[in-house]
């Protein structure tokens, strides 16, 4: 028990329960509360890992810079689809992950990332995810998997050169499985993490206690498309004729072929494009459920748009981001709802890799690091009236130019490990926004309040409950 307890000059934090330590949680309510009681720096345990929090805005940001903190938990590889569990760019660490991370970033920029050409393709779907909604006439429908499918098209056209009709049934598995289980989330699902002796239970058991079945069902399906897909572009792959970031990736493996230290490998490659396929449709598919919200309950900022818009557009083109200097509203409208939103209540978990030191407070080795995203984005003292949804506060006094946040956000993260698609989701918000703004009314339905703001937290994951709006064609 003695060795148990806290160790001295951790940060301060709730007692905790011998051996246990307390429930693992993921709401920002339980964030704040935190903050409140024990300060800007927090120690909280949980089965055998203590997580130290963050709340203030100067010591995360400098934390997530620090390489003592460029890690990822070692739970991070528990769902690896790399036979290694080493590749990959989310969860990995060490040489792989700088490798892998490296290797994406420098494709994902050769294939458009940041730059203008790659916005015709947003715009092929920005138009068609305008025609889809245009198909429900007005009815009152619940965020549709249209979202997500525009969001996977972008980047699975990088990676893999799919595309899939908004209306295919080829992905409806994967939006299954992603929507029971996180229908049936709950805290109990991550206990095993923590307390890795819970994996000793009977499967049975551990299916009917944890939900494993959840998981394991969402796992398996994943991996029979990535299979796939990276074997298909095994079959075809033409060396004169790289179409995409998986061919890039075969062309780099077999040039180094024969050489027993590459870190080009089949598994590692699985990995990353699982990686992409996940974070980069299911988030913007989450923030575009958050945009529709915001403007069917924000309607005087959707008509001030529209005018902005119309005074720069005309109504047969799609806005372009060489519209963005003109539409300084719409920029600060999805940056606002990034802030306001706070989809990830906490950055994505970083590991200490050593017993090291936060401003003073002692953090042992493999300390799980959690940046109080939501409680950052919400603090008065870096942001007037934070629960207000004003993007005003991103425009200068004329309302005329925007002006980025200079602290204290953290919607992609910092440092070391800061969003890799960052600059290709800031492209979509604002080209799917402005879409959906020029060409459509989003309201509730007759007698909805949406001033309620119901919330589902889907494993830290912060999105609009299901709620049925009215896209209403604009004449
Ligand atoms: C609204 C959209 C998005 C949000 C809010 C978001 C947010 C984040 C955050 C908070 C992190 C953790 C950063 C850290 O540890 O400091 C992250 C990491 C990551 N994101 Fe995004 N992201 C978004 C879209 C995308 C897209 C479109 C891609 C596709 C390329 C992507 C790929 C990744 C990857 C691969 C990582 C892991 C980076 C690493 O560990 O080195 N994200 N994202």
């Amino acid at each position: 028990v003695l060795r148990d307890r806290r160790p001295r000059n951790c940060p301060p934090g709730p007692v905790e329960i011998p051996f246990f330590g307390r429930m693992p949680f993921f709401d920002e309510k339980m964030g704040e509360y935190l903050k409140e009681n024990y300060g800007d720096i927090v120690s909280y345990r949980t089965g055998t890992l203590r997580s130290v929090f963050l709340f203030d805005s100067d010591t995360a940001k400098e934390a997530l810079g620090r390489l003592d903190f460029a890690d990822r938990p070692d739970f991070f590889s528990t769902f690896s689809f790399d036979d290694q569990k080493t590749g990959g760019v989310i969860g990995s660490n060490g040489a792989q992950w700088q490798h892998d991370r490296r290797f994406v970033l420098r494709n994902l920029r050769n294939l458009g990332m940041g730059k203008s050409y790659l916005e015709e393709a947003i715009n092929i779907e920005a138009k068609a995810l305008v025609e889809d909604l245009k198909k429900y006439d007005g009815e009152a429908i619940n965020y549709p998997d249209s979202f997500r499918t525009v969001a996977l098209n972008i980047i699975w056209q990088m990676v893999a050169s799919t595309r899939y009709d908004l209306r295919s049934n080829e992905v409806e598995t994967i939006y299954r499985l992603t929507k029971e289980f996180q229908n049936n989330f709950s805290t109990l699902l991550f206990l095993p993490l923590f307390i890795p002796a819970l994996n000793l239970l009977p499967k049975p058991l551990k299916n009917f206690i944890f939900r494993d079945y959840l998981v394991d069902a969402f796992v398996e399906e994943m991996k029979i498309v990535i299979d796939d897909t990276v074997d298909k572009h095994l079959e075809d792959y033409d060396p004169d004729n790289p179409r995409d970031l998986i061919d890039e990736y075969i062309k780099d493996m077999k040039t180094s072929e024969g050489d027993e230290n590459s870190l080009f490998r089949r598994g590692a490659l699985n990995q990353i494009v699982n990686d992409l396929f996940g974070a980069g449709s299911d988030t913007v598919n989450n923030q575009l459920k958050w945009m529709a919200y915001l403007l069917a309950r924000y309607p005087e900022y959707a008509t001030r748009m529209q005018q902005q818009i119309d005074a720069v557009v005309p109504r047969d083109r799609m806005v372009s981001l060489n519209d963005k200097p003109n539409l300084p509203l719409v920029e600060a409208f999805t940056v606002e709802a990034l802030r306001y939103a706070s989809i990830l209540i906490f950055n994505v978990q970083r590991s200490a890799t050593r017993d090291t030191n936060i401003n003073g407070y002692f953090i042992p080795k493999d300390t799980l690091i959690q940046v109080g995203n939501y409680s950052i984005h919400h603090d008065p003292r870096y942001w007037d009236d934070p629960h207000k949804f004003y993007p005003e506060r991103f425009l200068d006094e004329s309302a005329t130019k925007y002006t980025a946040p200079k602290k204290a956000f953290f919607a992609f993260g910092s440092g070391r490990r800061q969003c890799v698609g960052e600059l290709l989701a800031r492209m979509e918000l604002f080209l799917f926004t402005a879409a959906i703004v020029q060409h459509f009314d989003v309201r509730p339905p007759h007698g909805v309040d949406l001033s309620l703001e119901e919330c589902a937290n889907l494993g830290g994951l912060r999105v609009p409950a299901d709620k049925k709006l009215i896209y209403k064609p604009r004449n």
